[in-house]
C-alpha cells in the first residue's frame, strides 16, 4: 500500500509489466554462442559421464581383494586408450587419470605408495583403504536423460560445460532481445562535447547500455532527442524492437512529452507512476511490437527503474525463469529513519558486511550512485530501523 492510490506498489508493477509480453522467439545457436542466453527447453544428458569406470589418478589398476600385492604388470590403460584385456589374480595394469579401469580391475593404487622393479609391481605405502577407491563409476556425473539445463536457466560457464559434456553441440534458447534506447532532453548533449556551456552531458544512455552490456542484447541507440512532439513521436514510430526504453520528460511539466508523443506514435499506455523511490514517474506501455518503459530523467531514478523493471523485462523476454533482480540481506550499520508512502531504494555502502546509508538521497547525484555497493530497500511505511536489524538489499556493484 502507498500513500498515495495512485501510485502502484513496486512488486505489482512489475508483475503487470511482465504479464504484458511473451518472451521472443527460439533458435538452435552453438555453444560458444549460447552463453549469457537462458534455455528455452530443457536441455537432458545425451550420453552418460563417466561413460565408463575411470582412474581418477595415475597409478595401477589392480583388484583389491589382492592387496598387499605384488603384483604383476600386465599392460597399461590411458585415457581414450584403454587396456584391451582383462586383468586377473595378482595381475595390475599401469593407469593414468581418466583412463578406463581394465575389465577384472576394482581399485587403483596411486604410484606415490607403488614401487615398480620392471613388471614386478610392490607395495610402498598404506595402499588404497577400501574397494573403488580413485575410481570414478560410469554415471558418476550424470546419467544418459538426466536433465543438465532447466527451461529458462541462465546459460553460466559451468552450464555450457555440462551440456558440452552431456553431447550438445547446439543449444535451444531464445534470440537476442532488441533494445531501443533514447535520451530526451534539449539541455542534453553528447558526453565529452560542449563542456563550455550550460548544457548537461547526456549520461543516461551509457549508464543503460552498460547495464545491458552483459545481457544477449541488440542494442538500437536512439541518441538524444529533443524536447519536440513532433520528433519525438516520429523517433518512436519508427522503432524496430521488443524493447524501447526512454529516459526523461516521464513526469509532469510542459516539457514531459514522452506519454503524449508514445500515443501520438499509436501506442498506448498502461501504467504509469509507482510508489518508488526514486523513481516515481515511470511509465510502461506498448507500441507496436515493443513495450515500452519511459524512465525518469533523474539519472539515479533512471538507474533504479532500470534495475527494478528494465533488465527484468530483458530477461523476461530473453526466457528466464526468475527475471527479476535478487534481493540478499545485510545487517544496517547504522539506524534508518522511518520512511514514507514510497518503497525507498537508498544508496548505500556494505562495509565488514554492514550497511551505511548516504545521507543525502537526492536523486540527481550520480557520485553518492557511484560509490554505493548495493542499494537498501525501505519498505512503505517502515517504521525507524534499528542499527544491527536487518535489513534487504540489492547488491549494485
Ligand atoms: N511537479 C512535479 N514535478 C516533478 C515530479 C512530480 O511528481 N511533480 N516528479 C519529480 C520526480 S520524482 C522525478 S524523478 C523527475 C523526473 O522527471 P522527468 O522524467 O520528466 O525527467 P526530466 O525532467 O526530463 O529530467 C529530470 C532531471 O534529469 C536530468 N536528465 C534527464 N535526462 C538525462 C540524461 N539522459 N542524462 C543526464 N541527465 C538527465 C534533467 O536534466 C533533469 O535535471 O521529475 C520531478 N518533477
Ligand atoms: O522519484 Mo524521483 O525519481 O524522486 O527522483
Amino acid at each position: 500500500m502507498s500513500g498515495d492510490p495512485l501510485l502502484l506498489p513496486v512488486a505489482e508493477a512489475q508483475a503487470r509489466l511482465l504479464a504484458m509480453a511473451r518472451p521472443v522467439t527460439e533458435e538452435q545457436v552453438p555453444l560458444r554462442l549460447a552463453a549469457g542466453r537462458w534455455a528455452a527447453t530443457d536441455i537432458a544428458a545425451r550420453r552418460t559421464q563417466p561413460a565408463a569406470d575411470l582412474s581418477a589418478m595415475d597409478g595401477y589398476a589392480i583388484r583389491f581383494a589382492d592387496l598387499p600385492g605384488p603384483w604383476r604388470v600386465i599392460g597399461e590403460s590411458a585415457a581414450g586408450k584403454p587396456f584391451a584385456g582383462s586383468i586377473g589374480p595378482g595381475e595390475a595394469t599401469r593407469i593414468f587419470t581418466g583412463a578406463a579401469m581394465p575389465a577384472g580391475a576394482d581399485t587403483v593404487l596411486v604410484q606415490e605408495e607403488a614401487a615398480r622393479d620392471d613388471e614386478r609391481l610392490m607395495l610402498a605405502g598404506e595402499g588404497p583403504p577400501n574397494c573403488g577407491r580413485n575410481v570414478r563409476r560410469r554415471g558418476l556425473d550424470f546419467a544418459e536423460g538426466d536433465r543438465l539445463v532447466a527451461t529458462g536457466d541462465r546459460l553460466t560457464p559451468a552450464r555450457i560445460a555440462v551440456a558440452a559434456t552431456g553431447g550438445h553441440g547446439d543449444l535451444p534458447v531464445r534470440r537476442r532481445v532488441r533494445v531501443a534506447i533514447a535520451a530526451t532532453g534539449d539541455e542534453l548533449v553528447p558526453p565529452g562535447s560542449d563542456l563550455d556551456g550550460a548544457a548537461l552531458p547526456e549520461s543516461n544512455g551509457a549508464m543503460l547500455a552498460a547495464m545491458l552490456a552483459g545481457l544477449p542484447v541488440d542494442l538500437i541507440d536512439l541518441g538524444i532527442l529533443p524536447d519536440r512532439l513532433e520528433v519525438l513521436r516520429d523517433a518512436f514510430a519508427g522503432v524496430r524492437a521488443d524493447l524501447l526504453v526512454t529516459t526523461g520528460g516521464a513526469s509532469v511539466g510542459d516539457h514531459d512529452l514522452v506519454r503524449p508523443a508514445i500515443e501520438a506514435a499509436g501506442g498506448s499506455i498502461d501504467f504509469w507512476r509507482i510508489a518508488l523511490r526514486p523513481g516515481k514517474p515511470m511509465m510502461a506501455g506498448r507500441l507496436s511490437d515493443a513495450v515500452v518503459l519511459g524512465l525518469p530523467g533523474n539519472p539515479v531514478s533512471a538507474f533504479v527503474t532500470a534495475l527494478l523493471f528494465v533488465l527484468p523485462m530483458v530477461a523476461h523476454l530473453g526466457g528466464a525463469r526468475d527475471p527479476l533482480p535478487v534481493v540478499t540481506s545485510a545487517v544496517l550499520g547504522e539506524d534508518l529513519p522511518a520512511n514514507q508512502g514510497r518503497t525507498d531504494y537508498l544508496r548505500a555502502e556494505l562495509r565488514d558486511g554492514r550497511i551505511f546509508a548516504s545521507t543525502i538521497q537526492d536523486s540527481s547525484m550520480l557520485l553518492t550512485l557511484a560509490r554505493s555497493t548495493c542499494l537498501v530497500i525501505r519498505p512503505a511505511h517502515a517504521g525507524t530501523a534499528m542499527a544491527g536489524e536487518s535489513a534487504e538489499i540489492l547488491v549494485i556493484a
